[in-house]
């Protein structure tokens, strides 16, 4: 017996089919239905009644090919000629006007809810913890905003708009075919089977390519992104080549899987075709048949072979349909993903008083680490019981090697991680504690990155705060030195400073940092190697700058230059996890063997 007509295969067949629909297709969809659909349900129900109008225009077209042949043609009949054209056409513009508007309203559905998806992504980003940017990086994200949130656009607008124009649409055709002839119509019904056999098939063929489709394009991002970023790097190195042979790799390998995805799209259509074909050949046997034994009316036929043909048309968007929604369900799948991958940042609930740097409040310290141990993701211990109070107004510089853990205690003190064991205080208030924003407010933080946002040298002062006032900006660039180069552009204050500050050198850059913290303002000062890249001019400017501060602000800096920190209150050694030893510049240059050997190589001269 052939395999089609066993139980057992149907069966299985059977089994497959709901296996793939719990894959999550379906309730991938249903969940953008419940969290979209309520939303925009005014327009969906105008675009449903406009699908209503479309279908049984296309409908009713078909029922009066009927007329038209019985009465124009077959009977001759003069006065049905004109009312019957009229009819043609007022069916036609009513049908073509309907789903233009539908067009319309569900085109700003999708890019609405587009928008929507980008925005509750960025949102989702920003409440994230540190580590999870370590594990998702830029282009995966960017991957996600274009082509995942493009997707949700495609779902809706496929099954919603004209998944279910078609299918009302092959419904109302399939009515007019029972109507006309309804043993004509089952007779052609029995190649459906077939056709949704195939289609099925070919979608099993389609995921893996898909997911790898979508990994291309993150790979892409990370090539633009790369080759712009670090465009010096790969002129001084000659590596233009190199990066052009990797793109040429990425890209032909998109290319590749974009022909193979090109290929399972359209074979749908070679598919249906032959299944309609095979069905107007069994309804013209049929009726053939019919018309040769007795009397079988001409109209009816032709009407019918009218729907059989026109439905041809929905059943290969539907088709279609599904394989394409295939390809979007993949994309959709990973931003929903990437939203229910919830590493959110853990925030506290308690304020820090008034005045922090208030006099006699000098006896809680305003940075304490008690016994801190820390690993970045569980992996090799950076600190290791590591103890360290600061006073309030007390300005202490941290040196040792690199890769000892300075700027983890910034990224600590900012909540940027959470320790291990032991607490890091501020003001005598454990920061687990503390509401993230209030912490944050009370520190201004300088990091090696020198980070530039696109914009204008005003935005990247003032961080788009209107409360910032113009003399405030200039006088911070004055106390770092910048005031009279940004004076001397052409715009000043005005200048776009190139998208990730490439216009800028780095030391400008680092300044420019510093002034941003200059405006904030905060009673904490955290400076990360700000003077690495300085002429002696400004960084004895920053110096300046700091020891002024130094006295109504608490100040942790880390820097191996000795010379920025030589004059700081307290230096404190960090080494293998730990404060190895603490004290002024002169007492741990007489006492501590690292100490004695950096301040020889540094003022060797
Ligand atoms: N995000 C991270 N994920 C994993 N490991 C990290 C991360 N950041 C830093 N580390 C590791 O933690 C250790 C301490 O790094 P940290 O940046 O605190 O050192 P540092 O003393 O400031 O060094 P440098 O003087 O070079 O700036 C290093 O071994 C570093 O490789």
């Amino acid at each position: 017996m052939p395999r089609l007509l066993t139980r057992k295969w149907w069966a299985d067949r059977i089994a497959n089919w709901i296996e793939q629909i719990r894959e999550g297709d379906v309730e991938l969809f249903l969940q953008i239905f419940r969290e979209y659909f309520h939303r925009f349900w005014k327009r969906y129900v105008l675009i449903f009644m406009l699908i209503g109008i479309a279908s049984a225009a296309t409908a009713v077209t078909a029922w009066l090919v009927k007329d038209v042949v019985n009465e124009v043609f077959v009977d001759r009949n003069a006065e049905m000629l004109i009312p019957l054209v009229l009819m043609v056409l007022a069916i036609f513009t009513a049908r073509g006007f309907s789903i233009f508007l539908q067009m319309v309203l569900s085109q700003r559905i999708s890019n609405a809810m587009v928008a929507d998806i980008q925005k509750r992504l960025i949102r989702h980003v920003l409440t994230q913890r540190l580590d999870f940017f370590s594990q998702n990086g830029s282009d995966t994200l960017l991957m996600r905003f274009n082509q995942g949130a493009q997707a949700f656009n495609q779902i809706l607008n496929l099954v919603l708009v004209n998944g279910l124009r078609d299918f009302a649409t092959l419904i109302g055709l399939i009515i007019v075919m029972l109507i006309q002839d309804p043993i004509l119509a089952l007779v052609s019904f029995t190649v459906a089977p077939a056709a949704f056999y195939g289609v099925s098939v070919l979608l099993k063929k389609m995921k893996d390519i898909s997911k790898e489709e979508l990994a291309g394009f993150a790979d892409l991002n990370r090539l633009v992104r790369e080759t712009v970023q670090g465009i010096s790097i790969v002129k001084a190195y000659n590596l233009e080549g190199a990066q052009r042979n990797s793109s040429a790799n990425v890209i032909e390998g998109i290319r590749q899987r974009r022909d193979r995805m090109a290929a399972l799209q359209a074979a749908p259509s070679p598919l249906l075709d032959t299944v309609t074909g095979t069905a107007v050949s069994l309804a013209i046997l049929y009726a053939g048949f019919r018309m040769m034994s007795d009397s079988y009316d001409a109209g009816t036929f032709m009407s019918f072979l009218t729907a059989l043909l026109m439905a041809t048309d929905p059943a290969r968007k539907l088709s279609q349909m599904r394989v394409k929604l295939r390809r979007s369900f993949m994309a959709v799948q990973m931003v929903f993903d990437l939203l229910n991958k919830d590493q959110s940042e853990a925030n506290g609930t308690k304020l820090l008083p008034g005045p922090l740097m208030e006099e006699g409040a000098a006896e809680t310290p305003a940075i304490a680490f008690q016994s801190v141990n820390f690993s970045y993701n569980n992996k090799t211990p950076v600190l290791k019981g590591l103890d360290l109070e600061v006073a309030p107004g007390e300005m202490v510089a941290l040196v040792g090697p690199s890769g000892a853990g300075k700027s983890t205690l910034f990224k600590l003190l900012l909540k940027f991680h959470a320790p291990d064991a032991g607490r890091v205080e501020l003001f005598g208030n454990d920061v687990a504690e503390l509401d993230n924003a209030a912490l944050r407010g009370a520190i201004s933080f300088v990091g090696q990155s020198n980070f530039i946002f696109a914009g204008s040298i005003r935005d990247n002062l003032s961080l788009r705060n209107h409360a910032v006032s113009q003399d405030q900006i200039e006088a911070a660039c004055r106390a770092v030195g910048l005031h009279d180069d940004i004076a001397a552009l052409p715009k000043g204050y005005d200048t776009d400073v190139g998208e990730l500050g490439t216009l800028i050198s780095g030391g400008q850059a680092q300044r420019l940092n510093m002034a941003r913290a200059i405006i904030k303002d905060a009673p904490i000062l955290l400076l990360d190697e700000v003077t690495s890249a300085l002429d002696a001019e400004n960084e004895q400017l920053i110096k300046d700058y700091i020891r002024a501060q130094a006295q109504h602000k608490t100040v942790l800096v880390i820097a191996h230059r000795l010379s920025t920190v030589k004059e700081a209150d307290r230096i404190a050694l960090v080494q293998d996890g730990r404060i190895a030893a603490q004290g002024r510049h002169d007492e741990l240059a007489a006492t501590n063997s690292y100490y004695e050997k950096i301040v020889a190589l540094q003022f060797a001269a």
